[in-house]
């Protein structure tokens, strides 16, 4: 599967947020990933969906929406009416998550089921046929700019293995301290779709910095391949 590279507007200008997504999609970027948190599931507090209609207009990217919500079924419509390509939603806040899959689904969205950093790859056994998409926080949500969390590259092998095993094209997303110094392991480990925030809003040339992190994923697929050659 092609790399993706998706910088998270978490660490964009928000006074200029419209001119920060076009910023990096000319300078090379895929999608655009929108984080919404609540202050309830995750401890900070973002946007909604007026702000996601009020920039869809500034992109032809896909828009890849990570909803950090609790209660979480009667956000999906105003999303997918505002213009998310995708919708991911986190297996510890759906207490009926099969229910909530099927909502994204029959509002034509891709659907996505995210996991955080101490929850267990099997819990999404049951429904990874269901998904486009797998995201492994590789942090705990609330905030951009922290470390990345090390031990959950072996949950990245892990979940590589599931989906090879059953043989359909869902991403192997993963989002939280993804700097050029870290993708390597992580491309590595399985992973094809990296949300990027401080890595690219935090450095003064986005398009240097997009580069900087397809390089250290390309380095590693590569690397990979070879392995699987000789
Ligand atoms: O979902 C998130 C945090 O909950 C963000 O997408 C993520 O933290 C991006 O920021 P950075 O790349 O700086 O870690
Ligand atoms: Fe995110």
């Amino acid at each position: 599967m092609n790399t993706v590279i998706a910088p998270s507007i978490l660490s964009a200008d928000f006074s200029r947020l419209g001119a920060e997504i076009a910023a990096v999609e000319a300078a090379g970027a895929d999608w655009i990933h929108f984080d919404v948190m609540d202050n309830h599931f995750v401890p900070n507090l973002t946007f909604g969906p007026m702000v996601l209609k009020a920039v869809r207009p500034h992109t032809t990217m896909p828009i890849d929406v990570h909803l950090m919500v609790q209660p979480v079924d009667a956000l999906v419509e105003g999303f997918a009416a505002a213009g998310a390509d995708l919708i991911s939603v986190h297996v510890e806040a759906c207490p009926h998550l099969d229910r909530t899959l099927q909502l994204i689904r029959s509002k034509g969205k891709q659907v996505g089921v995210v996991i955080n950093p101490a929850t267990p790859a099997h819990a999404l056994d049951c429904v990874l046929p269901q998904v486009d998409l797998v995201l492994l926080m590789t942090v705990n949500p609330g905030f951009a700019g922290q470390a990345f969390i090390r031990p959950v590259l072996d949950k990245v092998r892990v979940v590589r293995a599931m989906i090879d095993a059953i043989g359909l094209p869902i991403r192997l997303q993963v989002d939280g301290g993804v700097t050029p110094d870290t993708i390597g392991e992580v491309a590595a480990a399985g992973a094809d779709t990296f949300v990027a925030g401080s890595a690219i809003f935090g450095k003064p040339d986005y398009a240097e910095a997009i580069a900087a992190l397809r390089r250290g994923a390309a380095a590693a697929h590569t690397a990979a391949a070879m392995r699987v050659a000789v």
